[in-house]
């Protein structure tokens, strides 16, 4: 701003000498006169170029920091909601905000700021400099500026509109782009190009139509302002020629005075402008503060303490239940089960039955309604998300991978471990054998979400990633689906290595690979019944402490 105002100052200067060399140097055709008043000019032109090129630089550099800072920030906000929030919403919308909308907040308070306060100041070193040669002149011309602010007062109002369209279709449309990028092979298997053109054209147009109707209002604001500036000047030259010729101006005051006016207008008209990029930055910024304003569900409690040390894995759900907000039917009720060191636990049941919410609620990616989730006899509402979360090693159901390299893909279950480390954790898990043959071994990229791999590939990679996190606490969602026979009995290998000492809870509705000794867990979907039974199956081992004997009446009301 220093530097932005120090250039205008020049300027006005710079004017000032135009306007003494015209009457100096020009009327009086005195040569000697010139020398001085061209150099300081030259002088002037120099320092105003030099702060105008810091003042610009300095204001990309603070804009692009705050880009940086309030991009870094919303994304930290979004990695604290639950896992909900972004599986609610349309991922291309949510980097829209991220990208785009972020940008358009940047221009205002980056650059747009030092616009404005800059353009505010040139408005009052010229209209001051105005006055300072004819102040009843300038006063003449001061009335006339309310006009420009009554137009982009106009403009601004339905400039936001057209912008909250735009940055919606913005949105809108990349949610069909990364949908329709990330399932191509689905969209191809089903034949459904066309559709998936049609409707990315459909979005395409509406945002086509949303920046036309932009372009058409600030397209047309240029010429209407223009029509004031000129009948503006018009007057004032007529009324300056009056002047001179009744001998109560120069020439060079009226050229200077005209130069002004010249540098004022748009100075004026780049306010107006301000008021537009507000109307585009808060279009943005409503879109972003709606995703800041979404509070986590579940958070660290202020009492809440880190686990002293490595837990015992010892795991109770005791008479839980559980419904998702939004759903009015339960997704579990009265679950109760105990799993020691050592123990595995399989969790089994018909789809929707509720086994993985078990695992998000040991996450503590929701809190339950109705019991407690207790880790070494604690409740997990009083451990710190940290603390909790580095005891427990969760594999999904479709092993999730980055789009790095297989090292890295490992090495995300411990952050800044060595390769030797890694190795080790891909030899028991049978990962080696397969990155032996990768064209570059560990550092072989894994494609998009792993693509490049096959099915039991990414899984073992994720059985080597969990095993590398040396939790007491492991969680496998279905670590077996989709993998043929032959797959399944090289994971199950590498699994009950990872099992061995630790306590598992297995959650899988194919009972045929559970390995012998474990508890069976059965879990049958609330709104048929009014609990959940758990009962014991066939020969595997023990029965799991219940939360309500089979047959007995639900403690809680029925589901709505
Ligand atoms: N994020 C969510 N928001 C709302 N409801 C959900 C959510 N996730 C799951 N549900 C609902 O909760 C119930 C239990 O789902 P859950 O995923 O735990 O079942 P599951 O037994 O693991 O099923 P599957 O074997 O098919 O994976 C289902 O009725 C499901 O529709």
């Amino acid at each position: 701003m220093v530097f932005a105002v120090l250039a205008a100052l020049c300027e006005v200067a710079a004017i000032r000498l135009f306007g003494h060399i015209t009457d100096d140097v020009l009327a009086t055709r005195d040569l000697d006169a010139f020398w001085a008043p061209a150099f300081t000019w030259l002088g002037l032109a120099a320092v105003a170029g030099v702060t105008s090129f810091a003042g610009a630089y300095a204001t990309a550099y603070g804009a692009e920091k705050f880009l940086l800072a309030l991009r870094d920030r919303v994304f930290a906000h979004i990695q604290s909601l639950s896992p909900d929030f972004s599986e609610n919403r349309r991922l291309g919308d949510l980097m829209a905000r991220l990208t785009d909308d972020i940008q358009a907040i940047e221009e205002l308070v980056g650059s747009g700021l030092v616009k404005l306060f800059t353009t505010a100041a040139s408005v009052i070193f010229f209209a001051g400099a105005a006055f300072f040669i004819r102040w009843d002149l300038a006063l003449v011309t001061m009335a006339l500026i309310p006009a420009f602010l009554v137009v982009s007062k106009l403009f601004a109002a339905r400039f936001r509109t057209a912008a909250a369209r735009e940055r919606f279709s913005n949105g809108a449309m990349n949610s069909v782009l990364e949908e329709g990028l990330a399932n191509q092979a689905l969209v191809q298997a089903y034949n459904r190009q066309g559709a998936e053109s049609g409707r990315l054209h459909g979005e395409g147009r509406r945002w086509l139509r949303a920046n036309l109707s932009q372009a058409w209002l600030s397209g047309l604001y240029q010429p209407v302002v223009q029509v004031i500036e000129t009948v503006c000047l018009i007057v004032i030259i007529g009324f300056g020629a009056w002047e001179i010729v009744a001998g109560r101006l120069t020439l060079g005051g009226l050229l200077a005075f005209a130069a002004y006016l010249a540098m004022l207008y748009p100075a004026v008209q780049g306010l107006g402008e301000i008021a537009l990029t507000v109307s585009e930055a808060a279009a943005g910024s409503d879109r972003v503060i709606e995703v800041l304003r979404a509070r986590p569900l579940v958070t660290d409690a202020e009492s809440a303490v880190a686990l002293p040390g490595r837990s015992e894995g010892r795991v109770e759900f005791d008479g839980v239940g559980f419904t998702y907000p939004g759903r009015t039917r339960p997704a579990l009720r009265d679950v109760s089960l105990t799993a020691g060191p050592g123990d595995l636990v399989v969790c089994t049941g018909p789809s929707g039955s509720g086994k993985s919410t078990l695992a998000k609620l040991l996450l503590r990616f929701y809190d339950p309604d109705r019991g407690r989730v207790l880790l070494d006899g604690r409740d997990i509402r009083g451990l710190t998300r940290d603390s909790l979360r580095d005891n427990v090693a969760i594999l999904h159901q479709e092993t999730l991978l980055f789009s790095g390299s297989v090292r890295d893909n490992i090495a995300y279950g411990r952050p800044g471990a060595s390769l030797g480390e890694v190795i080790r954790a891909a030899e028991a898990a049978g990962v080696h054998d397969f990155v032996k043959l990768l064209p570059q071994g560990y550092d072989t990229p894994v494609g998009q979400r792993g693509r490049l791999l096959s099915g039991g590939q990414r899984q073992r990679i994720g059985i080597a990633r969990a095993i590398l996190r040396d939790a007491p606490v492991l969680v496998l969602d279905e670590p077996m689906t989709g993998l043929d026979d032959a797959t399944v009995a090289q994971v199950m290998k590498p699994l009950r290595r990872l099992m061995a000492g630790r306590t598992t809870i297995l959650i899988t509705h194919d009972l045929r690979h559970v390995p012998d000794g474990a508890r069976i867990v059965e879990l049958e979907p609330v709104p048929r019944e009014d609990r959940i039974r758990l009962k014991r199956v066939g020969s595997f081992g023990l029965r799991p402490r219940l939360g309500a004997p089979p047959g007995a009446a639900a403690p809680e009301a029925a589901p709505p």
